[in-house]
């Protein structure tokens, strides 16, 4: 099975990929490979990652291409806590702002960004830029 181009909701996700490969991350504007290693995992950043962090780290763009070698299995963990009801809310870490630094994402609780992240669907555009402060130069 393949995706189009989308980044992870999560915070992180963790991939273990068959030999088959197809996963292929947007670096620089081009899609690059990532061939599988035997017993590696591949560590993606999600949204919401580079949401708390505000920008320090940047989730990855990736996409699966679906080949015809053959049935393609791979098992992803994605490390986020929206199934938890909780109305806590996540944002921009304060420590990491300052003057230079200012917030660049709103708060948001986990269920109102997963909501977001499913209802806009694998589109091709980020479910961070509902999130993003809209600042005047
Ligand atoms: O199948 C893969 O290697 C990645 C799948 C993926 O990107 C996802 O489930 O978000
Ligand atoms: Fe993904």
């Amino acid at each position: 099975m393949g995706t189009t181009k989308h980044s992870d909701a999560s915070f992180l996700t963790i991939l273990l990929q068959d030999q088959i490969g197809g996963l292929q991350v947007l670096y620089e504007n081009q899609w690059v490979d990532v061939p599988p290693v035997p017993g590696a995992l591949v560590v993606n950043i999600g949204d919401l990652l580079q949401l708390v962090s505000n920008d320090r780290f940047k989730s990855v763009e990736h996409q699966v291409l679906a080949n015809h070698a053959g049935p393609r299995v791979s098992v992803a963990c994605f490390f986020t806590l929206n199934f938890y009801p909780s109305t806590r809310l996540y944002g921009p870490i304060k420590e990491l702002l300052s003057e230079d630094h200012p917030p660049l994402y709103r708060e948001t609780s986990l269920q109102n960004f997963s909501a977001h992240y499913d209802g806009k669907g694998l589109d091709g555009n980020s479910a961070l830029t509902r999130f993003k402060w809209q600042r005047q130069q």
